[in-house]
């Protein structure tokens, strides 16, 4: 077999059992790992210098096809209420099969952190057929010190060949595409699916298994810190804001995507961002879109020009869902270290769809726990021609598909946080406004990024407050630089009465959401939720 590149000799390959491997490229940074995608002709060149791939089939996370093994100790420990599970004997022959299955490949292998806290990170060890998900793993994890290759010892194993196709009778998964999980060997399978965020999100989940018994709560947010050493973090589903509103020039970024937050503060689980690039434009996102137009990046499914190889954006055809994955160091005001002190805010974002949530909203501790038990977002139908209904997208935590515990471990954890750090709390409507989706338009990232400066910078605070009749929470009645309509979704709306109706139907989603947590939550979040009535009308 062919090695080559710094890895610890004694720990190779052959420790996860591969073998008759024809070589292994251990730890190529960029340059080694665009000349190998290009020359198997797995990515193209863009103008800029990235390097631009198609993921085929799969364009997004395929979470039906994610799978955690059910044993003695997940029995008790893991949220089966929200995952799906294989036996033991399931995953055995799945990792038999992909072993078989590696012979005679030669694999790309990446040492990597997950985790910018030394105490809380996971050695983390990538084999992948594709060089470039080699590079977009190395780009979205934390890379070592070349120094310290030699000595690497790694904890979790990732595997990932989008060539293999698994078979559900045999391996006990729905489809061809699977993502399996065995917490007790440390090894997650990844196979059939070469949309590369699978692999970011299953270390995500890993982490999110562990860390919170010990003290540290993961979280599905993104974080940035002020020049006052003011912590901010922001929870939200996919395609909230979390990477767009956290690249704030004002600001140093921490992470866009996945954080810890323990009793040192807040720390970064990636080296890396992963931005949504459609629509990219240098006016209104300059830090991604110069970090997606340069040496480094990965660019997943974008249209470049035949001629030219620009990347053109605004091109859909292939998915909404193309990417970006580039390097910390990218954005110009990023974080060395990943790491910052306690937060002072916690955003809430939700991309509401029905046009009926105030672009901010101040929420009392007991009404930031509502929300986040229910993590709201709505997406837009948008795909078939006239079909303008938005579909409303009620994700625990706001990360439903990366929780392997109950979501109560995950709620209790952040409530005691904000307690205890007197943490203000806000509610953020990136979506709709002037009506739903369909009638309205998207709230304006300008007005997002001036009410959400004057909410971290303190100065919202003494606004003037209402409270708004359908949701209870306090919305700002004016703000200087943001036209004072904005901020009363009724106003925007032409028919008051279709208005209503729509805020009412959207009261009463929460309320049919949040029943199975009833039971569950202390009384002051109870008394937190949307009035009843109001809904019941
Ligand atoms: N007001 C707004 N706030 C945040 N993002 C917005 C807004 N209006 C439009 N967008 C677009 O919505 C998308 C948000 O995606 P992203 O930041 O990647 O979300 P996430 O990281 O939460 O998945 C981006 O394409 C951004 O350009
Ligand atoms: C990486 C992802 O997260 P997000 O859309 O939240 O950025 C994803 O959903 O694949
Ligand atoms: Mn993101």
């Amino acid at each position: 077999m062919q090695e080559t590149g710094v890895h610890n000799g004694a720990h190779g390959a052959d420790k996860f059992g591969l073998k008759n491997l024809k070589g292994i490229y251990w730890n190529f940074g960029a340059p080694q790992l665009y000349e190998h995608a290009l020359r198997n002709g797995e990515a193209v060149l863009s103008a800029d210098g990235a390097l631009v791939a198609d993921t085929g089939v799969f364009t997004g996370r395929s979470p039906k096809d994610k799978f955690t093994v059910r044993d003695a100790t997940t029995e008790t420990t893991m949220w089966w209420g929200g995952n799906q599970s294989i036996t033991a004997e399931q995953f055995e022959t799945l990792y038999q099969d992909f072993i078989k299955h590696a012979e005679g490949m030669t694999l790309f292998a990446q040492d990597l952190y997950g985790g910018a806290d030394p105490s809380f990170q996971i050695k983390t060890r990538v084999f992948t057929e594709l060089a470039w998900h080699s590079l977009f793993i190395r780009t979205l994890l934390r890379r070592p010190d070349r120094a310290d290759l030699a000595a690497f010892v790694p904890e979790l194993t990732l595997i990932d060949l989008p060539s293999f196709r698994a078979d559900p009778k045999r391996h006990g998964c729905r489809s061809e595409n699977v993502v399996a999980i065995d917490f007790a060997r440390k090894i997650v399978l990844i196979g059939g699916t070469q949309y590369a965020g699978e692999m970011k999100k299953s270390v995500f989940t890993t982490l999110n298994y562990y860390l919170p018994e010990r003290g540290v709560l993961p979280m599905h947010c993104s974080a940035n810190v002020g020049p006052a050493g003011d912590t901010a973090i922001f929870f939200g589903l996919s395609g909230t804001g979390k990477t767009t509103l956290s690249a704030d020039p004002n600001r140093t970024l921490i992470g866009d995507d996945e954080h810890g937050w323990g009793k040192d503060g807040v720390f970064n689980f990636e080296g890396g961002c992963y931005a949504k690039c459609i629509k990219l434009s240098p006016e209104a996102e300059p830090e991604i879109f110069a970090a997606s137009s340069r040496f480094g990046a990965v660019l997943e499914n974008v249209v470049l020009d035949e001629i030219t190889r620009k990347p053109d954006f605004d091109n859909g055809s292939k998915t909404e869902n193309t990417r970006s994955a580039y390097p910390l160091e990218s954005i110009p005001n990023a974080s060395p270290t990943g790491r910052a002190g306690q937060p002072k805010n916690v955003v809430m974002l939700a991309a509401d769809a029905f046009g009926v949530m105030p672009p901010i909203a101040k929420l009392t501790p007991a009404q930031a726990m509502y929300h986040f038990l229910s993590g709201y977002t709505a997406k837009v139908a948008g795909t078939e021609r006239g079909v303008t209904e938005p579909t409303p997208e009620f994700s625990t935590c706001f990360g439903s598909p990366f929780l392997p515990r109950d979501p109560s471990v995950y709620g209790n954890m952040l409530r005691d946080l904000i307690h205890n750090h007197n943490v203000d709390c806000w509610l953020v409507n990136t979506g709709w406004t002037g009506g739903k989706y369909g009638t309205g338009h998207r709230m304006p990232i300008k007005v997002t990024r001036a009410l959400l400066t004057a909410a971290l910078d303190g100065s919202l605070r003494n606004a003037e407050f209402r409270t708004d009749p359908y949701f209870g929470f306090a919305v700002p009645t004016a703000l200087p630089g943001v036209p004072s309509d904005i901020l009363e979704p009724a106003k925007t709306w032409a028919d008051k009465a279709e208005f209503d109706k729509t805020a009412r139907a959207l009261v009463g989603m929460f309320q049919k959401n949040f029943a199975k947590f009833e039971a569950q939550v202390d009384a002051d979040v109870r008394a937190a939720a949307p009035d009843v009535k109001i809904a019941a009308e």
